[in-house]
């Protein structure tokens, strides 16, 4: 049974002045226009060459740029673009350089409650047993609340991360090259984390990344990009068994394994 939108997204595009080689200076980049829906518990993988607009697309939803055009709706409601707390709160991004992320001079526990005090009225109390919440569900520990970024490794520094984006309780989190990094069996026990909570949590995740198993085994749509437009999406498994467009071909072959 198709499940209800979650989110939907409608001609949303964004246009940059490119400055990033001189043939091309001055030339104008358009990312879209560009139109989805997101649904509650899916994930949705936004593949596509370095350049084709699958940062954009990411960055744009989590509020973190405003569009040139276009609309977001969460049910019926339109979501303003400039309401940032709405973004805070509803989507959130992981980052590829977890440890980069994280302000080296602040104790976990201090970050993790930056967002809370700017976007809820819990108190001192309660925060903290947000903190301490968010620690456990990523496997980490209450006590870890105390240590600086420096204390932990790799694979902790994203367990941090993903608790960071996920203690307002967002519906939404986009994961952006976020485990590239990461080595293989690191990588599988933060991929087995993210499944969990999302089930538990029924989270939409929106997956940007050039590996192809990672993309096969976490995502029920994928979406491919080529020069700021959506040339082909559908299930997964159709698209990999039967990719329709030259685009998609060549990047299915060309992603790593
Ligand atoms: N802030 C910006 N200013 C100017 N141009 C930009 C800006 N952000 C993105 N662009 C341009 O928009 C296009 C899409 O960039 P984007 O980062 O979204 O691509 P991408 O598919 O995520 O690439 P990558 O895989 O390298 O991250 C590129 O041509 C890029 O140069």
């Amino acid at each position: 049974m198709e499940s209800i939108a979650l989110f939907s997204v409608k001609e949303l595009s964004k246009t940059y002045t490119d400055k990033s080689n001189w043939f091309k200076k001055g030339r104008d980049v358009t990312i879209g226009p560009v139109s989805f829906d997101m649904h509650r518990g899916e994930t949705i993988a936004i593949v596509g060459d370095a350049g084709s607009g699958k940062s954009t697309i990411a960055r744009l939803l989590a509020g973190a740029e405003l569009p040139d055009t276009g609309k977001l709706f969460i049910g019926d409601d339109e979501v303003n673009w400039h309401d940032s707390k709405f973004f805070c709160q509803n989507i959130r991004m992981i980052f590829q350089d977890a440890q980069k992320s994280l302000n080296p001079t602040v104790r976990i526990g201090d970050q993790l409650e930056q967002p809370l005090l700017f976007n809820t009225r819990l108190d001192k109390h309660q925060r903290l047993e947000r903190i301490y919440d968010a620690l456990r569900k990523v496997g980490l520990l209450p006590e870890h609340a105390s240590y600086y970024p420096h204390m932990f490794s790799g694979g902790q520094a994203q367990r941090i991360g993903i608790a960071r984006a996920l203690i307002l309780d967002p519906q939404i989190v986009i994961i952006d090259e976020a485990l590239a990094p990461l080595d293989p069996s690191l990588r599988a026990q933060v991929i087995n984390l993210l499944l969990d909570l999302q089930e538990t949590l029924q989270l939409t995740y929106i997956l940007i990344s050039h590996q192809i198993s990672l993309v096969r085994h976490l995502s029920d749509r994928i979406f491919i990009m080529d020069q700021g437009q959506i040339v082909e999406h559908g299930k997964v498994e159709d698209v990999f068994e039967n990719p329709q467009h030259a685009k998609t071909q060549k990047l299915l072959k060309s992603l790593d394994m």
